[in-house]
């Protein structure tokens, strides 16, 4: 996110946990190459609040990626934009209370919404505001449900949702559905000798799959982009939607190697949600949900969602297919996230 904000041309911030002597001789470089190619890091914790007020006071756009476990202390980001802001929690700006006043007579209450969001954008545009992007980027949690022990975790990004709009902070949510290079390294296992692949439910439903890279890449447009603020951003490339089945049959044909297919029946996921420890619980309803009931596919876009690769039809994006021709010549290492 940081290499695409700065290659767009972007003055960048980066807001970090302190570098301490236990920090890896990873996260010590790469701090030396975001200040090499320009970025402004300021190390500090989530809780001081002052000192992130001070940073928020010299930037228009706020891009949180923290991960799970540490969702939920996104509100310190909200308490923080709101006070580099201005904005009192949930009150229309001053100005918007007139317009709201004039507007509520004579129309029903969803015409009525919808004239305040659209003098909200033609406020926003007068009287710029912060816009914070929370740490979205997976499944698009306010149109699905899941299995207990993902709806948990999906239920601390909703609540971040809530109160992002509660605050009347400008937001732009991104569903980026699944990461390319993470799942197919779980789906493939290219760093490893294996006769046999895991095929979970049929292999049938389909998922759409998007690049890290092109993640980054959309996500600093869709930040700048005064079309998708107070909007929901869905990356769902047509050429990057396949089954498990097409993933593996791709991977076949450009490997040469025929794999076996193992497949796990959806009731023995179900189970396993029930009966694995944590975290491995919310990685099997994870896969229950995207790769059995096919639910990243199974919902359509509302009026009010923007699809990334029909924003920005100029911007190339990396198909499933091209990223297989880098996994076999230099697969990406594999990460398994924590939850
Ligand atoms: C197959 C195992 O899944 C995971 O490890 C987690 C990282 C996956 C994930 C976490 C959160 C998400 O919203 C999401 O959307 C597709 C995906």
């Amino acid at each position: 996110m940081v290499k695409a904000s700065i290659k767009l041309g972007h003055p960048t911030f980066v807001f970090a946990r302190p570098l301490t002597p236990q920090s890896t001789i990873n996260k010590i470089n790469l701090h030396k190459e975001f200040q090499s190619s320009g970025v402004t890091i300021i190390q500090g914790e989530l809780k001081e609040h002052e000192k992130i007020v001070a940073i928020l006071r010299q930037v228009d756009i706020v891009i949180s990626v923290l991960p799970f476990p540490q969702v939920l202390d996104q509100i310190h980001i909200i308490e923080a934009i709101k006070v580099a802001s201005n904005i009192k929690d949930g009150e229309l700006p001053n100005k918007m209370v007139e317009v709201a006043r004039t507007k509520r007579r004579g129309c029903g209450s969803s015409e009525f919404a919808c004239k305040i969001s659209c003098k909200l954008r033609e406020y926003y545009k007068e009287y710029p505001q912060k816009r914070f992007l929370p740490s979205e980027f997976g499944v698009e949690e306010d149109r699905l449900s899941f299995l207990p022990p993902f709806e948990a975790c999906l239920e601390k990004k909703r609540k971040i949702r809530r109160a992002v709009e509660a605050s009347g902070i400008p937001y732009t949510y991104v569903s980026a559905n699944c990461f390319g290079a993470y799942f197919l390294n779980y789906l493939l296992r290219p760093h490893e000798q294996h006769e046999d692949v895991t095929i979970y439910g049929s292999g049938e439903a389909k998922a759409p799959f998007t690049y890290e890279e092109d993640i980054a890449n959309y996500t600093i447009r869709v930040a700048n982009d005064p079309r998708t603020c107070n909007k929901m951003v869905i990356y769902k490339m047509q050429k990057n939607i396949l089954s498990q089945i097409e993933l593996i049959s791709l991977w076949e044909k450009k490997t040469g190697k025929y794999f076996k297919k193992v497949h796990v029946p959806e009731e023995e996921l179900v189970k396993l949600t029930e009966t694995l420890p944590f975290p491995d619980n919310v990685r099997a309803s994870v896969l229950h949900s995207v790769f059995v009931k096919g639910d990243l596919v199974n919902y359509e876009l509302g009026e009010n969602d923007l699809e990334a690769s029909s924003l920005y039809p100029d911007y190339k994006y990396t198909t499933v297919d091209q990223l297989l021709d880098v996994f076999l010549v230099d697969p990406p290492k594999p990460a398994l996230a924590t939850f």
